[in-house]
């Protein structure tokens, strides 16, 4: 059956064609997002989500998106999107963070224009017959200082702008290196320095548990006075109670807003001050940059569905859709892998070791990495999957720790984790054949070959005679018809193993009949994914 998709936002119609031609049934409902009831309602149906920033994805939402395997952001900030959420009910949230970047930076220059010359309230007086030309008097851009708070994408855009007006650009942003702000030749500084400085400020980081308010009461006050302050990132970065009362004062001589704490904004502190100019959320209002974001969204979140390539997530690390044909085997190995341990181990993981060795270790290791990690946790819970695992690891206090080397043994490459709880460490190895079957080919240090089935028996023993014969009789007693068996041992009379490849799972009464016999100290059956 064909993914389902819904667009709940106003996304331009190139994603709905997209959809429709990558042969996706998708529902375009624009006005659905706004309607939270409605959203909860229908989103049990839908595979993927393609939203804008009207659209809340809140946890409540998600509670209800059973079928939900991703959310495409059309634009850049997810702050309506509970990530975390997301992240534990294993979906996929992506963006595109590339499509409006220049879109928002042209409207933080158009802004700060605005702002210095009064454009818009000259431009009402002038439309009402007024000849107020004394009235606005502006100040000029060249030679001022623009303070950037986030030098990122689209702060990045802005600096280079600014430069090109002849501004002196300085930048607050803890994250960007000395060496990438020589590059951009724009100063950096600590905030203060920025609040004491500027003559403009123009805000362009994420709103985040560290960014909120991040031009509070305190830090306005700490601004050179008549600076002008431009936000075309997100509401919540200022505190507008307190730059309403500075721009009363004359402290700031104004300011150029976008985006508001409350959106739609229909009330706001800085509504109705002079030369407070304010645009409702339109940074990256151009046909160009809608266009843009919709065909990636669209483009996407198709390929995610149809393909498992997984580009611009924020909650899983990326593969393209040549690594995800590539990896495949490899991914199902790394899944395989975590399954064993996982169904092996009835204590608390503290830590997984994983070793990639050969051409596993020139792959995409974050992503089996995940694979491996959701296939030790869906022993906790089934529901988990490779977007969930590495937050449900985190917050069992499971350490993950990867180490890659070079081809050491007879096989191209291999996967090898290690897994350590309060009592023991257990360890199994795998790799991909020529055939692309995943195989495994260690356990517990013992050399074997054996092909994965949906049902297995593992099974431990002393290395005696009668063990082959024993465990063949019992299956046949049973009816359990043996697809493939694989047995291995340290050394004559040490420890040996066997893992049993069986067309059904092996009932109770059989294993109950194995264990009678005295011969074997464990008897695991195991089920794997092989779908
Ligand atoms: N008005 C609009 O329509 C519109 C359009 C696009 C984006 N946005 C907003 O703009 C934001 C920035 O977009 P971007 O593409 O430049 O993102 P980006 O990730 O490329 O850049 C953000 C920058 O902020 C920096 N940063 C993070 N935390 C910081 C902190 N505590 N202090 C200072 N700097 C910090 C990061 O290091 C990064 O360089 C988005 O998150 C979104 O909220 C608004
Ligand atoms: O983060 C973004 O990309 C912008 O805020 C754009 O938001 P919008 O898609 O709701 O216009």
């Amino acid at each position: 059956m064909a993914p389902k998709v819904l667009v709940s936002d106003k996304l331009s119609e190139a994603a709905v064609q997209i959809f429709r031609d990558r042969g996706i049934d998708v529902d375009f409902m624009p006005d659905v997002g706004k309607d939270k009831e409605k959203l909860a309602e229908i989103i049990g149906d839908y595979d993927g989500l393609a939203i804008r920033s009207a659209t809340k994805v809140t946890e409540k939402i998600l509670e209800k998106a059973d079928k939900l395997k991703v959310i495409g952001r059309a634009g850049i900030g997810t702050d309506n999107i509970d990530k975390e959420a997301a992240s534990k009910k294993g979906v996929i949230v992506m963006n595109t963070p590339f499509g409006n970047m220049i879109t928002t930076a042209e409207h933080a220059i158009a802004m700060m224009f605005a702002v210095a010359r009064q454009i818009p309230e000259a431009s009402a007086s002038t439309h009402e017959g007024k000849w107020e030309k004394s009235k606005f008097m502006g100040i000029e851009l060249t030679n001022k200082t623009l303070g950037v708070i986030g030098a990122g994408n689209i702060g990045g855009i802005v600096c280079e702008r600014a430069q090109g007006l002849k501004m002196k650009v300085i930048a607050y942003d803890p994250y960007l290196s000395q060496e990438k702000a020589d590059q951009m030749a724009v100063e950096k500084v600590e905030l203060d320095e920025l609040l004491a400085r500027s003559d403009f400020i123009t805000l362009h980081v994420p709103l985040t548990d560290q960014t909120r308010n991040i031009l509070s009461r305190e830090n306005l006050a700490k601004t050179k006075p008549g600076v002008r302050i431009i936000n075309c990132a997100r509401g919540g970065l200022v505190d507008e109670e307190a730059l309403a009362e500075l721009l009363k004062s004359g402290h700031v001589a104004g300011a150029a807003f976008d985006v508001f704490s409350e959106e739609p904004a229909k009330d706001n502190p800085l509504f109705h001050l002079p030369n407070v100019v304010c645009t409702p959320h339109l940074g990256a209002a151009t046909t160009e940059a809608q266009e843009n974001v919709a065909i990636q969204v669209a483009e996407q979140i198709s390929n995610y569905l149809l393909t498992g390539a997984v580009e611009n997530a924020l909650n899983m690390p990326s593969v393209t859709a040549e690594e995800a044909k590539v990896m495949g085997p490899w991914i199902k190995l790394a899944g395989h892998l975590g399954s064993f341990i996982g169904q092996m181990t009835d204590e608390p993981i503290k830590a997984i070791n994983i070793l990639y060795d050969g051409v596993a270790a020139e792959m995409n290791l974050a992503a089996l990495n995940c694979a491996l990690v959701a296939g030790i946790m869906k022993k906790v819970n089934p529901e988990v999957n490779m977007v969930s695992a590495p937050v449900v690891a985190k917050e069992r206090g499971i350490q993950i720790s990867t180490t890659s080397q070079d081809k050491s043994g007879a096989f191209d490459g291999y996967i090898k984790v290690t897994v350590v709880t309060g009592k023991r460490e257990r360890s199994i190895a795998g790799t991909v054949f020529s055939d692309g079957k995943p195989r495994f080919i260690q356990i517990k240090g013992i050399n074997i070959d054996a092909e994965v089935g949906a049902h297995m028996l593992y099974t431990t023993n002393e290395d005696v005679p009668g063990i082959i014969g024993t465990l063949g009789t019992t299956m046949g007693d049973y009816g359990v018809n043996i697809a493939n068996f694989t047995l291995g041992r340290t050394h004559a009379g040490g420890e040996a193993i066997a893992l049993l490849y069986v067309d059904e799972p092996v009932p109770a009464e059989a294993r109950a009949k194995l264990a009678e016999t005295g011969l074997f100290t464990q008897i695991k059956p195991l089920e794997f994914d092989v779908a």
